[in-house]
């Protein structure tokens, strides 16, 4: 047959962005503690929808403190009218941001590294970045792993993140019925983890420590240990320990810890611990930039990089770091931070598109009880199955997206920025935030 006869001309699809609406929310959340303090009953987050021409919306989510809220308002005004294939030159825009969000700041909870305005701008502009991909991939219907060069693997790897945590929040402060109990012992722990397990199949465990002296947390990760012989399982202080009680830990666990994450703060402390231990070194605080992986790498000071797609400006900068971290020998795998399905759906995206991925990521999506999704993301075996539907292969729930904003709305204001210290003195009126090593 004459192919000139049944020749049709591609669809061709208006893809300028016609709007882009930001929906600030609070979502519920544990009490769960940290070296901080614990986290507040409801959480912000920011939903980004970025709308075409034609009628596609891609969806994004990122921070929804107030700093990144004010950012992502003033990159949304200026997107109306470019290209939502145009993401580098999205990411060239000029986004000035107000210093006083970081001058001199850690970021909200304390626990993602040092802050900065670049790492603020990339934590804004990610979220759009993932919500240009969505909307393209629904408009040329492929997979977001297919416009990051293709899926490696079928479903991504996720491991149980287990908290300390009290059976619910302070008396007095309003919150959500919590379903899973108190967890402050050994025992405590390793009934969640089999919880954790029953639920969503989890084949590796992380424990968030830095809550309880060093001691408790060696004897937790010693019963997770016995409860799972053979498990890989890591311990988490984020930066709470000295490089002397890092190397004790290290000792104590060498055996059965697939690696320590952040014991102690700082480049030069962790190079300290790395260069006297043989348990691995895992990292989502001291390199959460570009700028920080020179002198970490030369340093030897980390073996792991937990990337944030959040923080390190999406999901390409996610792939460019991985490439960096291969080049060096170094292993990537991923953080999480509280999040909802928008996000996971993005991680297990990029994750399933770098193929020197060798630890299970973690997520803390177990732990949200609500989602802004029509239908929730579910862990089989412990893993996500990557999703080859257009787009992220998810839907909003207006509804909900709805109630969660109207609650937001409805906050006085102390609930819009995190701030798991002042959280913790609804509970111990006279709690600071610890001055680190506090171990
Ligand atoms: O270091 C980490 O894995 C985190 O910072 C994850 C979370 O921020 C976690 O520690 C939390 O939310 O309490
Ligand atoms: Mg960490």
């Amino acid at each position: 047959m004459d192919e000139r006869l049944t020749w049709e001309p591609p669809v061709t699809r208006d893809l300028t962005i016609s709007e882009v609406r930001l929906t600030p929310i609070l979502v519920a959340d544990p009490p769960l503690l940290n070296t901080q303090g614990v986290h507040q009953p409801y959480t912000p987050r920011l939903i980004v929808e970025i709308v075409t021409a034609d009628g596609v919306t891609g969806l994004g989510e990122t921070y929804g403190d107030t700093g990144y809220l004010d950012l992502a308002r003033s990159l949304a005004a200026r997107l109306p009218g470019r290209s939502v294939t145009d993401v580098n030159g999205m990411f060239a825009i000029d986004l000035p941001v107000d210093e006083s969000q970081v001058a001199g700041a850690v970021d909200a909870g304390g626990l993602r590294g040092v802050q900065s305005a670049g790492k603020l701008r990339l934590s804004v502009l990610s979220a759009f970045e993932v919500a240009c991909l969505d909307a393209q991939g629904r408009a040329f219907g492929l997979p977001v792993h297919a416009l990051l060069g293709g899926k490696v693997r079928d479903a991504v790897e996720y491991s149980a993140y287990l908290f300390y945590k009290w059976a619910r929040h302070p008396a007095g402060v309003p919150a959500e019925p919590d379903r899973w109990g108190a967890a402050l012992d050994p025992a405590g722990i390793v009934a969640q983890a089999r919880e954790l397990r029953r639920r969503h199949g989890f084949g590796s465990f992380k424990l968030k420590g830095g809550v309880f002296p060093p001691g408790e947390e060696v004897a937790a990760v010693r019963a997770l240990a016995e409860a799972f012989p053979g498990h890989p399982l890591r311990l988490d202080p984020n930066g709470a320990w000295s490089v002397a009680t890092s190397l004790k830990v290290a000792e104590e666990l060498g055996d059965v810890l697939e690696y320590l994450e952040d014991p102690t703060l700082g480049t030069p402390a962790m190079a300290e611990v790395s260069a006297a231990t043989r348990v691995p070194l895992a990292t989502n605080m001291c390199v959460t930039t570009f700028g920080e992986i020179a002198e970490a790498f030369t340093k030897d000071a980390v073996q792991i990089v937990l990337s944030d797609h959040h923080y390190w400006g999406g999901l390409r900068n996610t792939r460019h770091l991985a490439a960096i971290c291969a080049a060096f020998g170094v292993g990537v795998s991923m953080h999480s931070n509280t999040h909802l399905g928008i996000s996971l759906a993005a991680m297990t995206h990029v994750a399933s598109t770098v193929p020197d991925l060798h630890h299970a990521c973690d997520s803390h999506y177990p732990w949200q009880s609500e989602d802004v999704l029509t239908e929730r993301l579910t862990f089989t075996g412990g893993s996500v199955t990557v999703s080859d539907a257009p787009g992220l292969g998810v839907e909003l729930d207006r509804d909900e997206l709805a109630r969660l904003h109207r609650r937001w709305a409805d906050d006085d204001g102390s609930l819009r920025d995190r701030d798991d210290a002042a959280a913790m003195r609804a509970a111990e009126p006279g709690w600071r935030t610890p001055v680190m090593p506090r171990w």
